[in-house]
């Protein structure tokens, strides 16, 4: 608490700042000025020479705030306040704030509107007689937006004179500085002056003790009845009272109303005679929520009024005195160089900045939008409201939020805080981010797409075909009679798990024609990249196998379809087979809307057998015609490429290799491209069948070698005129994406839940690092494990790393930093990095199918529930003799006489038949002179048990783990 001043003290003494100077003087203290400090001593000795002045103001000040605070109670809530005459006991901090208390809630608890104004008007009644001129100085001023002018009658009564006769607190007295409602003086100092002028009728009944008497206010008499907001609507949807938020002021653990609790009655009317309030401060609690519900009170704050009613909180928050309107104070602001200045417009802000928490923050209208990028931090949000991001941190901590000022919020947080500040959050999409970010390097591919259509710079370009459909159904089968190659051998599990492009050319009406096909995987973890692969999508073959039927993923890979507007060919596959009912096919889809040509519809429907390559050509056929009938396919070939990844990996030789489709444009050798994040020149391209291409035009896919990195699947790439643009536009796109991975990632915790969740020992989060072979397999995982249900909020499900390639050695030290599991899905871990993930005590989990992968972390996660553990014999060794070393204690020379032995197992040991000692452990093991992690049935070993040393030849020596228990 800082210093009190020279002018404070003689205040508080009922004598002129001159007089105490001299005082001083006579005292022997040199004090410069009456704005220099007094030391503790000094004020002491200052003090004592004026033993009646003080004594008297200590005992007034309880009958001051008796008096006081009933007053303008009684003037705004009629009856239910007690009479200002009425002689209370003087400390009665209790009972002042029962007076308080009951008010807003007891009284109006739901007319918001009403109590405003009667708060309002009650304020002026007790602060100060409105008549006295305080320029500048009165909050309720109709000219400081209040527009709840004084009511001349209602502060007269309201005033009563406190019993001693200090001139301080003289109501209509100027007192420059110390005037808490005074909208220009910086308060930043008074409040840890404030003691003073509590006690001897300041006026501040919290004194300086209260620095955010707004939050800290009595315990929100109003609180638990919804008060009405001073944000009206807004608020509106966070009852004050009953909110979760941990804002609420009586929350007594939470920062905001934590000082509330333990005091008997709320800040304002701490027992303390040193802060107990004077007439000029009494104001009741309902007075300020009303104040602050007229609109900005809080700031300027009357003695706690302003910020009673602030944001969400009921109007009670401000509680007696609560907020002293000299928070900003309390946070280094203002101070004393403000104090001379009387700037209107500096008022107003300060009128138009709320405050939540004791903080300031530049306040919206409501209707002001502010648009955030996905993964936006507080950083940003404080950049564009220009608002200080320590504040707005504050701000969300007391609506019950967490978060650093550059960690990542979602769009749920950022509503919230933006609503509770006035302002319309607008989180911009991923496409619209990518427009504005292309902008930003001036390329702006929609205006490029309108102006080649009115140029009549477009060409014929060939459909891209994906084909979908059930697992199983014969899709790869089926793309591989087209192509007539084989890929089917390599996959594992017989799931395709990524997507290849290729270009085909066929005959239609002796016509030479190409098709470009995506291979599009079936299983379900991969429709986040099917969805993708709609886009780049002309026509969609759909796959059902004759002897099977509609299924639940052709239903969804038509869904997709659909939703895009991609005509479909319908490709009845597994003729060949027994059981085949191409009919019963046509008649399923017709239910959902494909109703065969033959049946008087415009699917085309072809029968065909992969295995037999039956009816491919008519498949085909059936593509073309329906790509010519139902779509009018072109692009203009003379510009810089753009297209999309279809498909991209690490090879050991040639660095990142991705399979690009050009959508128009053309790509050369040599271009510099930007892919996703990745970037680079084009240093060489490949066709589908390896050989070397020197151009691609539209509908062409190819390999692309050059790229800085591998892009994801579904990643858009355009060619740039120079190297540096792609650059910057893959950095920028990266750090977008971390940002927003990060939000994504955030699983909220709630102060409450966090709290409660910690000390109960419920939080647990199951962090992972997946690494896989591709990049769309690695999307996939992560996708398919995100949907996993980890059973409500006790356990977390994150993925703190992903990436291509083999487990290297910083993923293994990020997964002991972050207590991860990693997941090498079709890697395997680079050189000697086993050995480490085995010495931090790193697990890696190896799959080669996604679906395993996805259903052993499922179980895993549910094990985190609540584990199980059952003792689990390992093996059991037979002492033969007893190696006596004064080095290392005793060594067991024993024969595993079943199961292992492993050093560091839990042991007993067993002499004839009963266990002699337990809660040993196998402490050193040995094979002859190596260390040995475990030794197997039959061999002999050299067993340590730690210091204990009583062993004998014939002991049995039992190893034992806890092991957990399967969940059934
Ligand atoms: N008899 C017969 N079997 C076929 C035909 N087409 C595919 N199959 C078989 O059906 C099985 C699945 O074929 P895939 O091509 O792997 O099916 P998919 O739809 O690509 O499967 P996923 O990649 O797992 O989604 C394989 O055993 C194929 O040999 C066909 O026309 N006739």
């Amino acid at each position: 608490m800082a210093k009190p001043r020279v002018h404070e003290i003689a205040k508080e003494l009922g004598i002129p700042s001159k007089e105490a100077l001299g005082k001083l003087q006579e005292l022997g203290e040199f004090v410069k000025s009456a704005s220099s400090t007094l030391e503790p001593p000094v004020v002491k000795k200052l003090r004592a020479a004026y033993p009646n002045a003080g004594g008297a103001s200590e005992k007034t000040a309880p009958a001051a705030d008796s008096k006081a605070a009933p007053q303008p109670a009684a003037k705004s809530e009629t009856s239910s306040a007690p009479k200002p005459g009425a002689p209370k006991p003087a400390p009665k901090p209790g009972a002042a704030t029962k007076n308080n208390a009951p008010k807003p809630g007891a009284v109006k608890p739901n007319a918001g509107a009403q109590q405003k104004s009667k708060a309002s008007t009650a304020k002026p009644a007790s602060n100060a007689k409105p008549g006295a001129p305080r320029p500048g100085n009165n909050p309720f001023s109709s000219n400081q937006g209040m527009g709840q002018a004084p009511k001349p009658g209602a502060p007269k009564p309201a005033a009563p004179k406190p019993a001693a006769p200090k001139p301080a607190p003289k109501p209509g007295a100027p007192r420059p500085g110390n005037n808490p409602f005074s909208s220009n003086q910086g308060m930043g100092k008074r409040n840890e002056n404030g003691r003073g002028e509590g006690r001897n009728g300041g006026p501040r009944p919290n004194g300086g003790r209260n620095q955010r008497g707004e939050n800290r206010g009595g315990p929100r008499p109003a609180g638990g009845n919804g008060g009405p907001r001073p944000n009206g609507g807004r608020n509106g949807q966070r009852p004050a009272g009953n909110s979760p938020r941990p804002a609420g002021g009586n929350n007594a653990p939470r920062p905001a109303g934590g000082n509330n609790a333990p005091r008997p009655a709320g800040g304002g009317n701490r027992p303390s005679p040193n802060m107990m309030p004077t007439k000029m401060t009494a104001t009741p609690a309902p007075a300020r929520g009303g104040n602050s519900g007229g609109g900005n009170g809080p700031r300027r704050g009357g003695p706690g009024g302003g910020n009673g009613g602030g944001f969400n909180r009921g109007p009670g928050r401000g509680g007696p005195g609560g907020g002293r309107g000299n928070a900003q104070g309390a946070f280094g602001r203002g101070g004393g160089k403000r104090k001379g200045r009387k700037n209107k417009r500096r008022e107003q802000d300060q009128i138009q900045a709320p405050v939540v928490g004791g903080v300031v923050v530049p306040r919206g209208n409501g209707d002001t939008v502010v648009r955030l990028r996905r993964g936006a931090s507080i950083m940003d949000f404080a950049e564009k409201i220009n608002a200080n991001p320590a504040s707005l941190i504050t701000v969300l901590f007391h609506l019950g939020e967490m978060a650093t000022q550059t960690q990542s919020l979602d769009e749920e947080t950022f509503e919230l805080l933006g609503a509770e500040l006035g302002y319309k959050v607008q989180i911009v999409s991923p496409e619209d981010e990518e427009r504005e970010l292309l902008e930003s390097f001036d390329i702006d591919l929609e205006a490029e797409a309108n102006a080649e259509e009115e140029n009549d710079k477009l060409k014929f370009r060939s459909p891209v075909v994906t084909v979908m459909g059930h697992v199983d159904h014969g899709k790869t089968r089926l793309l591989d009679a087209i192509r007539n190659t084989n890929v089917i051998e390599g996959e594992a599990g017989g799931i395709t798990q990524h997507i290849g492009a290729y270009q085909i050319h066929t005959e239609v009406g002796g016509e030479e024609r190409y098709l470009t096909f995506i291979d599009t995987p079936g299983h379900e973890a991969f429709t986040a990249m099917r969805a993708r692969g709609a886009k780049v999508t002309d026509i969609a073959i759909l796959v059902v196998a004759a002897d099977d039927g509609v299924m639940p993923q052709t239903v969804e890979a038509l869904n997709h379809a659909q939703a895009a507007d991609v005509p479909i060919v319908v490709a009845v596959n597994k003729i060949d087979k027994e059981g085949a009912s191409p009919d019963k096919i046509r008649g399923q889809l017709t239910e959902y809307g494909l109703v065969p040509e033959e049946y008087g519809g415009d699917t085309l429907f072809v029968d065909v057998s992969a295995r037999q390559s039956l009816n491919i050509d008519e498949l085909l056929e059936a593509v073309v015609l329906t790509a010519d009938g139902a779509l009018e396919l072109k692009a203009n070939p003379n510009k810089e490429a753009r297209g999309v990844a279809i498909e991209a990996n690490l090879d050991k030789g040639r660095g990142a290799v991705a399979t690009v489709l050009v959508q128009s444009g053309t790509l050369r050798v040599g271009d510099a491209i930007v892919a996703g994040v990745a970037h680079g020149r084009v240093r060489a391209m490949f066709d589908e069948n390896g050989n070397n291409v020197e151009e691609a035009g539209p509908s062409r896919p190819v390999q692309v070698l050059g790229l800085s990195t591998v892009p994801r699947a579904g990643d858009t790439f355009l060619a740039t005129e120079e190297e540096r643009t792609a650059r910057q536009i893959a950095e920028k796109r990266e750090a977008a994406d971390r940002n927003a991975q990060l939000a994504k990632r955030r699983k909220r915790v709630t102060l409450e839940s966090f709290d409660e969740a910690v000390a109960e020992g419920k939080m647990d989060t199951l962090n992972l690092i997946i690494k896989g072979d591709v990049s769309g397999a690695v999307e996939a995982l992560e996708e398919s494990l995100m949907k996993i249900d980890a059973g409500g909020d006790e356990v977390q499900l994150r993925v703190i790393h992903r990436g291509v390639g083999a487990i290297t050695q910083n993923d293994v030290n990020l997964a002991t930093v972050d207590n991860a599991v990693i997941i090498g899905f079709n890697v395997r871990p680079a050189e000697r990095v086993a050995e480490l993930a085995d010495r931090e005590g790193v697990e890696m989990k190896f799959y080669s199918v996604i679906y395993r992968a996805i259903e052993e972390i499922e179980q895993a996660v549910k094990g985190m529930l609540k584990p199980e553990y059952e003792e689990v014999e390992l093996g059991s060794a037979e002492v033969r003799e007893v190696f006596r070393s004064s080095k290392w204690g005793n060594i067991a020379g024993s024969i595993v006489r079943d199961g292992l032995i492993k050093r560091n197992a839990n042991a007993r040991l067993v002499r004839d038949g009963s266990v002699v000692a337990e809660k040993l452990k196998i402490e050193s093991l040995r094979r002859f002179k190596d260390d040995a992690t475990e030794v197997r049935e039959g061999y002999e070993c050299g067993i340590g048990l730690g210091s204990f040393n009583d062993i004998k030849e014939g002991d049995i020596i039992e190893t034992w783990e806890m092991r957990e228990k399967p969940r059934v």
